[in-house]
C-alpha cells in the first residue's frame, strides 16, 4: 500500500513573496493522506503478479533508460541498500595514476571525483587525464566528476630541475631560496621561488616553512636575489612545494597579501577548465560549473559565512591551513567549516594528510585512521586523497583505506544511533523553498523513523537531492537527475547515489518506471519500503516497491 502526503500550494509565483506577514498563516499549505488513484494500484504491494509482471515487461525493453555505474549496480546487488557508503571520495590524479588502465581501478575502488592540481603539470598533460575520464564515464558508465583546482597566487619553490622528484634537506645545512631563474642545471642547495618580491619581503631572523611546515629553514642572511636559509628541520623538498613564512610568531603578510587570489594563469587554466567542461573548479567566478572555495588562508576564517554562501563548496585544505594558523587550531577549525558547510547546505570536502604516510608505505598509521574517522564522524561531504594518489606508491591501497574506514564508521553511527540534537535552520529564502526544505527535512526524518529502504528524490537541478543530502539520513538517497552533468555534480554530496533517468512532471509514471527499471537490473526488490520526493510535485510518498 502506499500513502503520500501532499503539499498543495495555490500559486508558486514570486508574488508570493512579497504577501503582507500575515498571508503567511493562512493554510496556504494543505496536508492530506490520500491514496494513489486507480492507474497506480497496478504497482501496489497488494497487486497479483500477472499484473506486476505486465507492468515490468512493458518497461523492460527501455533499461538502457538508466545510467548507473556498474560498482554501484554490483554493491548493491551484493549487500543491498544499507552497505552502501555514504561518504564520497575525491582522488587527486598525479604520474602515479594517469593512466587509463589505474583511472579504472581508481573508478572502480570507489573514486567520485578526480581532482587536478594545476600547480603541477602541463595543460596537454591534464587534457589527456580529462578526456581519459570522459571516456572511462562513457565506456563503463561512471560519473566521475573532474574538479580543476587552480594554483592562485601563493608562493611556492620552482621544479628541482634535472628531473629531480626531491631533495633531502639535513638538519645544519644552508641552502639559498634565490628569485633567479634556472634552466637546466640548478647549482648545489639552491631552491628557485616563484614571487618576485620574495628577496625584498623576508628579512634575517624569518621562519621559513615549506610544505606547510614539513621542512623549516630560518633566514640568515640577504644577498640580491638570493636569501641564504639555514635548515632547522630537515626533510624532503618536492618540486613546486608551497612556502610561508614567520616573523615573531605571527605569519608574514606583506606584498604577498596583495597578490590577487586568481593570478593570470588561473584565469587562463578557467578557461581551459570551462572549455574541457569540467565540473567543479576550486575557486573562481565562472558560472555553471560548481565552484569550491578552499579554505586555506587565514582571513578566509574571519569571512567564512560570506565565502561559503558564495560558492557551490568548500574544502578544509588543511596543507596551507595549518602552515597560516597554529597547528593545534587546525581540528577546531575544521569542525567549525564543516558544520557551516552543513548549515548553508554546501558540500564540505576535507584534504590533505590523510593518510600521509601511505605515499610511502602500504598500511596507515593508527592516527591516521582516526584522523579519517573523524572525518566522517563530523559526516563532511566527502575526503581527499592528495599526494597518496598522485605520486605514492600504493595509491588503490589508500583508496581502499578510505573506503573501508568510511563504510565502518557510517555503519557505527547508525548503528549508535547518533541522531543530532540541534535541528537545522531554515535557509531558503521564498516561501517555495521553504516548503522544499520543510519536505526534504521530513521525509529524512519519516526515513529514520520508519526504517525505510532508500529515499528516492527526482530533481532536475539537484536541488532537491542537495536538501535530502543534508539531512544525512540513515539510508541512501537515490537521487535520479535528466542530466549527466548534474548526474556528475551530485556524486560529491553525502549519500547521494545519483542516475540519469528521463522523467516527465507525471510522479506516478516516473515512479513505475524507476521501480520497473531498477527491479530488472536486480538493485531493487519487492517489498522494499521507499519513500520518495521530487522538485516537479511537493509531496512524500511512501510505499512498498511492487
Ligand atoms: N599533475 C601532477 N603532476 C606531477 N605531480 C603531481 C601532480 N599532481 C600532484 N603531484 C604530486 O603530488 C604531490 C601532492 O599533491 P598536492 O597535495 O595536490 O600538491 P601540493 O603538494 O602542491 O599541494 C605534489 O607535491 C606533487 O609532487
Ligand atoms: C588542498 C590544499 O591545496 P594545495 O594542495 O593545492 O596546496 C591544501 O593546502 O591543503
Ligand atoms: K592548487
Ligand atoms: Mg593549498
Amino acid at each position: 500500500m502506499s500513502q503520500s502526503i501532499q503539499f498543495s500550494t495555490p500559486s508558486r509565483t514570486p508574488h508570493l513573496l512579497h504577501l503582507p506577514h500575515s498571508r503567511f498563516h493562512r493554510p496556504l499549505t494543505s496536508l492530506s493522506f490520500r491514496q494513489f488513484p486507480l492507474k497506480y494500484t497496478s504497482i501496489r504491494a497488494s497487486s497479483s503478479p500477472e499484473e506486476r509482471s505486465v507492468v515490468a515487461t512493458a518497461v523492460s525493453t527501455d533499461t538502457a533508460a538508466i545510467d548507473v555505474d556498474t560498482v554501484t549496480e554490483a554493491e548493491l546487488k551484493e549487500n543491498g541498500f544499507r552497505s552502501t557508503r555514504r561518504t564520497k571520495l575525491i582522488c587527486t590524479i598525479g604520474p602515479a595514476t594517469c593512466g587509463f588502465e589505474q583511472l579504472e581501478a581508481l573508478a572502480e575502488g570507489g573514486m567520485n571525483v578526480a581532482r587536478l592540481n594545476m600547480c603541477h603539470g602541463t595543460r596537454e598533460w591534464h587534457r589527456d587525464v580529462i578526456r581519459s575520464v570522459r571516456k572511462l564515464n562513457e565506456e563503463k558508465g561512471f560519473a566521475v566528476a573532474i574538479m580543476m583546482d587552480t594554483e592562485g597566487s601563493e608562493i611556492h619553490m620552482g621544479d628541482l630541475g634535472g628531473g629531480e622528484s626531491s631533495a633531502k634537506s639535513e638538519d645544519g645545512e644552508v641552502w639559498t631560496f634565490t628569485v633567479r631563474a634556472f634552466d637546466s642545471s640548478r647549482p648545489a642547495r639552491t631552491i628557485s621561488v616563484s614571487y618576485d618580491g620574495f628577496a625584498e619581503d623576508v628579512r634575517v631572523g624569518d621562519e621559513l616553512l615549506v610544505d606547510g611546515g614539513m621542512v623549516r629553514f630560518e633566514v640568515i642572511e640577504k644577498i640580491g636575489p638570493d636569501v641564504k636559509c639555514l635548515c632547522t628541520d630537515p626533510g624532503l623538498l618536492l618540486p613546486r612545494a608551497n612556502l610561508t613564512f614567520w616573523r615573531d610568531g605571527s605569519l608574514v603578510r606583506e606584498r604577498n597579501a596583495m597578490l590577487p587570489t586568481i593570478s593570470s594563469k588561473d584565469w587562463l587554466d578557467i578557461d581551459f577548465g570551462i572549455a574541457e567542461g569540467v565540473d567543479f573548479i576550486a575557486v573562481s567566478f565562472v558560472k555553471d560549473i560548481g565552484v569550491i572555495a578552499k579554505i586555506e588562508s587565514i582571513d578566509s576564517l574571519t569571512n567564512l559565512e560570506e565565502i561559503i554562501l558564495a560558492s557551490d563548496g568548500a574544502m578544509v585544505a588543511r596543507g596551507d591551513l595549518g602552515a597560516q594558523i597554529p597547528l593545534e587550531q587546525v581540528p577546531a577549525a575544521q569542525q567549525r567549516i564543516v558544520k557551516v558547510c552543513r548549515a548553508l547546505n554546501k558540500p564540505v570536502i576535507v584534504a590533505s594528510q590523510l593518510l600521509e604516510s601511505m605515499i610511502e608505505y602500504p598500511t596507515p598509521t593508527r592516527a591516521e585512521v582516526a584522523d579519517v574517522s573523524e572525518a566522517v564522524r563530523q559526516r563532511s561531504d566527502a575526503l581527499m586523497l592528495s599526494g597518496e594518489s598522485a605520486m605514492g606508491q600504493f595509491p588503490d591501497k589508500a583508496l581502499t583505506v578510505l573506503r573501508s574506514v568510511s563504510l565502518r564508521i557510517e555503519r557505527w553511527w547508525r548503528e549508535e544511533k547518533r541522531y543530532e540534537s540541534t535541528p537545522l535552520q531554515p535557509i531558503g529564502s521564498g516561501f517555495s523553498d521553504r516548503i522544499s526544505e520543510e519536505i526534504c527535512n521530513s521525509a529524512a526524518k519519516m526515513a529514520n523513523n520508519l526504517g525505510v529502504d532508500a529515499v528516492f528524490v527526482y530533481t532536475k537541478d539537484g536541488h532537491m537531492a542537495s536538501l535530502v543530502s543534508r539531512c544525512r539520513p540513515d539510508c541512501p538517497i537515490f537521487a535520479f537527475t535528466t542530466t549527466t552533468s548534474v548526474r556528475r555534480r551530485l556524486n560529491l554530496q553525502w549519500g547521494l547515489i545519483p542516475f540519469r533517468l528521463s522523467f516527465s512532471e507525471d510522479m506516478e509514471s516516473n515512479l513505475n518506471k524507476t521501480f520497473s527499471l531498477l527491479k530488472s537490473r536486480g538493485m531493487i526488490k519487492s517489498g522494499d519500503l521507499v519513500i520518495a520526493v521530487s522538485d516537479m510535485l511537493q509531496s512524500i510518498q511512501v510505499m512498498n516497491v511492487p
